[in-house]
Order: structure tokens, then sequence, then C-alpha cells
């Protein structure tokens, strides 16, 4: 008998959220009256594409999560609750060796990013089947300069060729998990997932993200979320 194969989501939210400057991890921040991560696993709960949630978090918070989080809004998908590492690259790492051999394709999605759309979802997984490699974005809005280190402008490229990378960012699993286990003997910091698999050699297609799809990193960010949340509401 054919083996059915998986699709599975890694949300990672173990970051320090140093940026939002508060005293707990910015993942639990209400947006209107539910946690950021909260929103974020919904998304993927209710997405009929997705088979399985793993949630990497901090360390010493996997109890809290199960209860303030897992609990309190019923997910069934989260399969696993795992800690995070001291990087991003490292709290990814956890989340793929949480996955079993039973996986066709993985999406790698920020617990930061709470704007995320079924939409978006389905278009990472219909490319990665194609191609194995693909990341959500956006065309840059700004003209976008290159300073040396006595912030003079060295260059400005050309913004037609710029895009700003989101998650999630979409991935055949033994491709990823490949790329990962590499990774680990090297030195190398990677600030997406992407750029593990462009080392390689590999090509990483673009899909089209959205502009609501923002990355909840400093304080103005909490007041463009309640915006987008009131948005969606009245929009319905
Ligand atoms: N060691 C880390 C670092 C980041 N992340 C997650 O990766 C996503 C993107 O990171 P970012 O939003 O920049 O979060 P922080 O690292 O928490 O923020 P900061 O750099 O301000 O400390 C977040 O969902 C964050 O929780 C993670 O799981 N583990
Ligand atoms: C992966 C990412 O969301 C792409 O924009 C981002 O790079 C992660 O955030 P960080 O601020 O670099 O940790």
């Amino acid at each position: 008998m054919e083996e059915i194969l998986k699709t599975s989501a890694i949300i990672v939210a173990a970051g320090k959220g140093r940026r939002m400057g508060r005293e707990y991890n910015k993942q639990y921040i209400l947006l209107g009256n539910k946690p950021i991560v909260a929103h974020t696993i919904e998304v993927f709960e209710d997405s009929s594409l997705i088979d399985e949630i793993i949630l990497v978090v901090g360390k010493g918070e996997v109890d809290l999560v199960k209860q303030i989080i897992i609990e309190k809004y019923n997910f069934k998908k989260v399969i696993s609750i795992v800690e995070g590492g001291e990087r991003r690259q490292d709290s990814v790492y956890n989340g793929l060796r949480a996955i079993d051999n039973n996986c066709n394709i993985v999406l790698i999605h920020d617990g930061a990013r709470p704007f995320i759309t079924n939409n978006i979802i389905e278009e990472g997984i219909e490319v990665a089947n194609k191609t194995g490699a693909c990341i959500a974005a956006v065309p840059v809005k700004d003209t976008i300069k290159v300073s040396n280190e006595s912030m003079d402008v060295v260059n400005t490229p050309n913004r037609e060729t710029l895009w700003a990378v989101q998650t999630p960012q979409a991935f055949k699993y033994q491709l990823v998990m490949n790329a990962y286990e590499k990774l680990q003997n090297s030195n190398i910091e990677a600030t997406d997932d992407a750029m593990i698999i462009e080392r390689l050699g590999y090509t990483v297609k673009i899909i089209k993200g959205s502009y609501e799809n923002i990355k909840i990193t400093t304080p103005e960010d909490l007041i463009l979320g309640e915006g987008i949340l009131k948005n969606r509401k009245v929009e319905g």
C-alpha cells in the first residue's frame, strides 16, 4: 500500500524578542484578545492542507504554552512542543528533528507573523512540491542603499530585483533536513531558512507574500497589527 506523506508546519516562537523590549517573550502579547502566537497557530490549525504542527518555544516554556495556548484554544494539530535554541536556525533544527520521515513538505513559519493566510500556505505547498524550495516575499517599497562602515552610500541596487522576505518558507522535508544537518558542522549564520538551501546550490523560488504578513518585531508593529486585525474584522 502506498504511504501517505504528511505536510508539516514548524512554528518557531523561541526568540527573545529583544527589539520589543518586554520582560517576557513577545509571542504572548495580546493582539485583540489573543496571544500573537495563538493567532499564528490558528491559521495552520484551520488549514485543511496542514496535517501536523510542531511548535518551538523558549527554554522552560513548554508547560506554560501547553496550558495558556494549546489547551486554552483547543489546538489539535500541535503534535509536539519542543524547546528552541540560541539562534533562530537552532530553533528550526530542533523543530525539524521532531518530524518523522513520513513528511513530504515542511513549512517553516515565524510565530511572530500572525497575519499569514491560507492562500499563501496553499501556494507554498504547491510550489515546494514542484520545485523543492520556496519562500514568501514582497517587493520592497523603499529605495535601498548599501553603505560602508562610515555610513557613506556605496551602492544603490536596482529595486526591481529586491524582495522583503517573509515566512512561510516551504521545502521538501528531506532537502531541508539534509541542508540543516550539514549546517550544524559549519559556522554559517543564517537569517532565514532559504539561505541554507541556497548555499548548497539549490534554486529557491519566490512566491507572493503579503504586505499584511508582517513580523511583530518592535512596539510600532503592535499598532500596525491591531489595525490589520480590526480591518479584517470589518471586512469579515
Ligand atoms: N533563537 C530563536 C530566535 C528567533 N526565533 C523565532 O524566529 C522568529 C523570527 O525572529 P524575530 O521575530 O526576529 O524574533 P526574536 O529573535 O524573538 O526578536 P529579537 O531579534 O528582537 O530578539 C520569531 O517567531 C522568533 O520567536 C526562535 O524561535 N528562536
Ligand atoms: C525568517 C525571517 O522572517 C525572514 O524575514 C527573518 O529573517 C527572521 O527574523 P530575524 O529578525 O532575522 O530573526
